[in-house]
């Protein structure tokens, strides 16, 4: 995202920066950049004399004042966010540093919940691009598209790629995509150090399906439906060779892709490439952290939970998959931890007898149709064929409507007396009083995490969840909410967004260069997460506080190169784990300017 004339240097002396720029060239790349910070021989040898007030400000501190005081003068959060990307455009080092000083306060505005209000309305704040569009109608361009962003091999460490067909909940949103790798990477800098020179954010454009774009005037990307088959396959082919041949130390980020190609995609790289999948595999682990906390807190053991998952797609079954596998740690067979878990999606509970218009990875969850005979069916509206998103789920809800209606959530949680309920469903208030109640009657400390971002979408909210539990529930959510103030306590609510764990996991990749994202190193991420976890005081959160990203961010990188290491994974051998990862975080404070 920056102009290549600006090259980053470490020696012996820090860091430094040089440059072929001058002049105005060197105020307008956002890399270089210090506007009334660079120095009087920093102004004299890159031609900046006359550009520059009189006033020479050493400390980023004034224009910190400065900037904060224009963030605030915008009035909403979609201008706000519009303000932070103009701030970045101009200056990367002051939006990094504003970002982590008030990280609560706007970390939710670059990134989720307002980055999905961006993106849905990203005809009309778009300003400046950034990062690759690559378009499904020019495939045999994708390699000279990548080669236009001008780096070299040696340059990046990671690009995060989105499809976009199913943004946070939001569903389809074409192009606009962009703005969730730029946001995801924005993370991965504020959050872990990752060096934002060394990323770039791609947009693989195959299409959208989304009738407001496809008849917006001012849309950005390509107006035709969504490709799908072996175009569809090929184009992503293409994309990972050229960013494997132009970047071969980078790491691929894979983000809010559909659920029948997310996980395919994941399976056909993951053992070639250092690869990585946010909304399965960062969901997964996010979850199993505030998991690890809360059943610890209710001093029960892993293999007496009952799991019932409201969403089976990509997160909801990446969950799944990573609480089976942490039963099989604690002593279950596969398919006896395989059968703890119930999967409720739009045709009710998934059951044996809809297995063959089942997605492949929603299979192995289906339930005997001996057990589910009993249970009662509710009557249903099929879903609209217009309904595009889930056509296979559709197609089973219309099956089960035929007949008579579908085993709904509430008749699950009546019959199965969940300890664990998870919502990735896209929907809101789907985890109805009636719902949290009766889980509630039959279990001593429910485990409640509605994770449907961005927040409108929350199957329930937390105070809701708290209130109808009487404060005995343990709740983690996906977005950020205030504490709760209940009977006196205040609950703190536990953010299990994928946000505090993909930075880190990230930066243990690029650190030890590892080559590949095995299940181990994700399951070490996970488990330092939830490590840093406050102590289990009445209300106390189960996930660390963003505010502490960057440690957080640290001890998972740490833990994840280390677990590279044992495995053998690592192309860069390390003597000091820890040094590593502190040596190559990137911070946001102005470094020596020199003309070349
Ligand atoms: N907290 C986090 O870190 C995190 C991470 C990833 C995804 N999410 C959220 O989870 C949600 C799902 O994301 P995804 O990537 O799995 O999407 P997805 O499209 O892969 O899956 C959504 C699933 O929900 C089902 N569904 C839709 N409406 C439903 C309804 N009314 N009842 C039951 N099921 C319904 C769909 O059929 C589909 O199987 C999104 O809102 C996303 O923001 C949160
Ligand atoms: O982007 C987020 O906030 C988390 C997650 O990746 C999602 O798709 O909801
Ligand atoms: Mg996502």
């Amino acid at each position: 995202m920056f102009s290549r004339q600006a090259k980053v240097i470490k020696d012996g002396s820090g860091r430094r920066m040089t440059t072929t720029a001058r002049g105005y060239e060197v105020l307008r790349d956002p890399a270089l950049n210090k506007g009334t910070a660079f120095s009087k021989a920093e102004r004299a040898a890159l031609n900046l004399d006359g550009l520059l007030p009189p006033v020479i400000t050493t400390e980023l501190e004034p224009q910190l004042e400065r900037a904060y005081a224009a963030y605030h003068a915008a009035p909403t959060d979609l201008q706000k966010h519009v303000y932070m990307w103009r701030l970045h455009d101009n200056n990367a080092t002051l939006f990094y540093a504003l970002l982590q000083r008030h990280m609560l306060e706007i970390l939710p505005v670059v990134y989720d919940p307002v980055v999905g209000e961006a993106i849905e309305n990203y005809s009309e704040v778009m300003t400046r691009p950034r990062g690759v569009f690559l378009s499904i109608d020019e495939p045999e361009k994708v390699e000279a598209k990548l080669a236009d962003f001008g780096a070299g091999p040696d340059d990046i460490d990671l690009l995060v790629a989105s499809d976009a067909e199913e943004i946070l909940g939001i569903g389809d949103w074409g192009s606009n995509g962009i703005d969730i790798s730029i946001g995801k990477l924005a993370v991965y800098t504020a959050a872990a150090g990752i060096d934002p020179h060394g990323v770039v954010p791609v947009v693989l454009d195959v299409g959208t399906n989304n009738e407001q774009l496809l008849n917006d005037p001012l849309y950005i990307g390509c107006r035709r439906s969504r490709v799908r088959g072996k175009a569809y396959d090929d184009f992503i082919d293409a994309y990972v060779t050229a960013a494997k041949k132009l970047f071969p130390k980078a790491m691929l980020h894979w983000e809010d892709f559909g659920s029948t190609n997310a996980r395919r995609i994941l399976s056909r790289y993951r053992e070639k490439v250092a690869t990585f999948n946010d909304d399965m595999q960062g969901t997964g682990a996010i979850v199993l952290s505030g998991l690890l906390n809360a059943v610890e807190r209710t001093r029960t053991t892993w293999t007496e939970q009952r799991v019932v998952i409201f969403g089976a797609g990509t997160a909801g079954v990446g969950i799944a998959d990573q609480i089976r596998d942490l039963m099989v740690r604690h002593g279950l067979q596969v398919d006896e931890a395989t059968l703890r878990i119930w999967l409720v999606d739009l045709p009710g509970l998934l059951t044996a007898e809809m297995k063959e218009g089942l997605l492949d990875y929603q299979r192995p969850y289906a339930r005997d149709d001996q057990e589910v005979a009993k249970l009662q069916r509710t009557p249903c509206e099929a879903i609209p064929a217009t309904e595009t998103r889930w056509p296979e789920m559709a197609g089973l809800r219309a099956a089960a409507a035929a007949k008579g209606g579908i085993i709904d959530l509430a008749t699950v949680v009546a019959a199965v007396k969940p300890t664990i309920l998870i919502g990735t469903s896209t929907t809101p208030q789907q985890f109805t009083e009636k719902i949290v109640r009766s889980m509630a009657a039959a279990t001593e400390h429910p485990i409640i995490f509605p994770l449907s971002n961005p927040t409108k979408l929350h199957e329930a909210t937390p105070t809701q969840i708290l209130t109808w539990t009487d404060g005995k529930a343990f709740v983690a959510t996906g977005a950020p909410f205030d504490d709760v103030k209940l009977n006196g306590v205040a609950y703190a609510i536990g953010q299990a967004n994928n946000a505090a764990l993909y930075p880190g996991l990230g930066l243990g990749v690029v650190v030890s260069r590892a080559s590949m994202v095995s299940d181990e190193m994700i399951f070490s991420a996970a488990q330092a997460v939830a490590g840093q976890a406050p102590a289990a005081t009445p209300g106390a959160s189960l996930l660390p506080s963003n505010a502490d990203l960057r440690t957080t961010s640290s001890v998972v990188a740490v833990e994840v190169a280390r677990t590279a290491i044992r495995q053998g994974l690592v192309r860069n051998p390390l003597d000091d784990v820890v040094e590593a990862v502190r040596e190559s975080q990137w911070w946001p404070v102005y470094v020596p300017v020199d003309a070349v």
